[in-house]
């Protein structure tokens, strides 16, 4: 799978890089010349969480291992005005590494790595409280022959915990200095800036070239690993007093959250909720955006003289903007909640009570963080999928994860379900609207997991791969993390809108609005216009299922991006609309008033299996290093996209919905 498998490539992989680092070497002399610091450490130790703390960088994190899965660039300046270029790298727990992402670090940082010589300095981030385990991979990376630093990072938890650290004596036993940094508050990595600006950190001497370190293998990595093992074992005997930690308190939440009964119906519950939520909470502030939209289309179409350049901003601009505008309120409680259960150390407790189901469909539990990253987006879902060491898990996972329902999908889907189904409550409390929303994100998984279980079908090797992943420990999700999440969020989505959305509108405007119709016509111009006679030859294959020409010309720019084809239905109404005052109808009750529910139901199911996601493919692209699967990935979903809206449309259209 990866040619760094191969000795022969990784002998020439090397023999390469050392030339590039001799050629660096030369610029490393310069007394101006910025740091090149790189953070190596376990997973979950909070490498990122500094990182961003340290350059201002707003890199993903949270409460679970395999976050970073590449290598990511930042500057700080420290109070003594020195440069420092640092690397955030993938976490691992030995430089013997076993999957993609740590294959990045581990090259990275002994210079294996055909482009990048190794750092000049390696911060080895450890998490305080897990000494233990954190300290073998200092050790181990002392080899390297790097000037190395080492941060006694979450050092808060530490201290709750009433763990007690001789840094003076650690340092001397390792032979590197040894600071504390709190990765999660304001002024945590202020020890790390000082030490920077330190004679010492001033003088580092430069990795020698001699002796370059080399993966061990077959009996020398065992002894080398028993030995590693001793000698943290000192070093915790003579620098660390910890008490008996006290788990109580976790292990009885384990007892209800890994429970196979009581932890399965929790999680249904907690994402059921969380639906019921993006629905019933998003309401009012929807409504405010949605007026402020309409009103701003109203006083623009007033003042204005009529026009083309009118129509261009009321009917593209702002009707296609605006369409997709309303939904942030929505997308932004659906990653309220993503957050806190990132952050709070549950997420890896599904996957472990999942491993068992996913097993059945030839899945591993390993497959659980990157097919739930995909709930935000395929893209980081797709990426995340480095930490699977098996390449056939891995590859599996990456095909079924566009089927996991994206947030690009969410003002598609709440657009719909807004218009077609009745905001009432059954059962004395649910929300109908949150129900049907539930479904079709259950539908999803259902879905991705009826195409592994096919794929499995066509395997030989059915062997499955046991699923090995620390538990975190639980912690409240910090309301600064969260709040920086949500603005993350908010700003991509934004940027979309801003983006994307917008361009697509102001072209599809004109491909809507030329050529005009001819004189005396009453219907609607678009019709007569480029985009209404590709619409119409596109109906011809869309029509059997259910699909009217105006859905079929939102359809060619949400090729792009899911959330694309909502502002193209708005531009494509808006122009399609008979009244000057197109935007005092907006487009919810507009489609439900056009379309039939066969047809809507139909659409549903387009975007619950359709590739409509360029970003997507070229992520597949990248990662599977080719064309070939993401050629199957999209024969395979538009496959499915097609035969399930037929059916749907059919049976709806027979039980009178049509
Ligand atoms: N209490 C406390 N929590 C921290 C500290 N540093 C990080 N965290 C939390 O620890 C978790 C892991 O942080 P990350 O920065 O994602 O860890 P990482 O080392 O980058 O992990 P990988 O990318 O998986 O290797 C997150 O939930 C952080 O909010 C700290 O100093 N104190
Ligand atoms: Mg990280």
């Amino acid at each position: 799978m990866n040619a760094r498998d191969n000795p022969k490539t990784e002998q020439l992989v090397q023999n390469i890089s050392l030339q590039n680092l001799n050629a660096g070497s030369a610029t490393a002399a310069d007394p101006n010349a910025p740091l090149r610091a790189a953070l190596l450490g376990n997973p979950n130790c909070g490498k990122t969480a500094l990182f961003n703390l340290l350059t201002g960088a707003r890199q993903k994190v949270a409460n679970y291992a395999g976050v970073t899965v590449e290598r990511k660039e930042g500057w700080l300046s420290t109070p003594g005005k020195r440069r420092v270029r640092l690397l955030d790298l993938p976490g691992t727990y030995s430089l013997h590494a076993h999957s993609d992402d740590e294959r990045i670090t581990r090259d990275i940082v002994s210079g294996l790595h055909g482009r990048e010589a190794p750092p000049e300095l390696l911060i080895c981030v450890t998490d305080a409280t897990h000494l233990r385990l954190n300290l073998r991979l200092v050790l181990e990376a002392r080899a390297l022959g790097l000037p190395m630093l080492l941060v006694l990072n979450m050092s808060d938890m530490a201290r709750r915990q009433g763990i007690v650290v001789d840094k003076a004596k650690l340092s001397q036993a390792l032979g590197m200095p040894v600071i504390e940094s709190v990765g999660v508050r304001l002024d945590g990595g202020k020890e790390l800036l000082n030490w920077l600006d330190s004679e010492q950190a001033h003088s580092l001497k430069a990795p020698s070239m001699e002796g370059r370190w080399q993966p061990k293998a077959g009996l020398g990595a065992k002894e080398q690993l028993l030995s590693l093992h001793q000698q943290v074992a000192d070093m915790m005997r003579d620098a660390v007093r910890e008490p008996q930690v006290d788990n109580q308190r976790a292990d009885r939440i384990d007892a209800v959250v890994l429970h196979p009964v009581w932890g399965t119906l929790l999680l249904l519950v907690t994402l059921f909720l969380i639906f019921q939520a993006v629905f019933s909470w998003a309401e009012p502030l929807m409504e405010g955006i949605e007026g402020g939209v309409a009103s701003f289309g109203q006083w623009v179409g007033h003042v204005m003289p009529d026009g083309v350049l009118r129509s261009l901003l009321v009917d593209g601009v702002i009707a296609g903007t605006g369409a997709v505008l309303v939904f942030l309120p929505q997308i932004l409680i659906l990653f309220f909640f993503i957050l806190v259960l990132e952050d709070s150390g549950y997420l890896p407790r599904a996957a472990f009570l999942l491993d068992r189901i996913m097993g059945t469909v030839g899945l591993s539990g390993r497959s659980f963080i990157p097919l739930l990253s995909s709930f935000a987006c395929a893209v980081p879902g797709i990426m995340a999928t480095r930490s699977i060491s098996s390449w056939r898990d891995r590859l599996l996972t990456i095909m079924i994860a566009p089927l996991m329902t994206c947030s690009a999908r969410l003002p598609v889907y709440a657009l719909l379900i807004g218009a077609f189904i009745p905001e009432q409550t059954v059962g004395g409390m649910f929300n109908l609207q949150g129900l049907v929303l539930f479904a079709l994100y259950v539908g999803g998984i259902v879905s991705a997991m009826a195409v592994a279980w096919v794929a499995k079908l066509f395997r030989t090797n059915k062997a499955r791969t046991p699923l090995m992943m620390e538990l975190p420990a639980y912690r409240w999700p910090s309301i600064r993390s969260l709040a920086l999440g949500l603005y993350e969020r908010a700003i991509i989505f934004l940027r979309r809108v801003g983006g994307i959305i917008l361009t697509v509108s102001i072209v599809l405007w004109f491909l809507a609005s030329y050529p005009g119709a001819p004189e005396g016509v009453t219907e609607g111009a678009i019709r007569y216009s480029f985009a209404g006679q590709i619409g119409r030859w596109l109906e011809v294959v869309l029509a059997p299922i259910g699909f009217n020409w105006q859905i079929a010309i939102a359809l060619v720019p949400g090729m792009a991006a899911r959330e694309v084809a909502v502002g193209a239905l708005g531009t494509v109404y808006a122009l399609s609309a008979s009244s000057d005052d197109a935007m005092a109808q907006q487009l919810g009750p507009l489609i439900a008033h056009t379309w039939s529910l066969a047809t809507a139901l139909s659409l549903l199911m387009w975007f619950v299996f359709a590739p409509q996601c360029i970003s997507t493919l070229a992520i597949v692209k990248r990662e599977t290093n080719g064309w070939r699967y993401p050629l199957i990935m999209t024969s395979y979903m538009f496959g499915l996209a097609y035969l399930c809206s037929f059916i749907t449309y059919r049976v709806a259209v027979a039980f009178g919905a049509g």
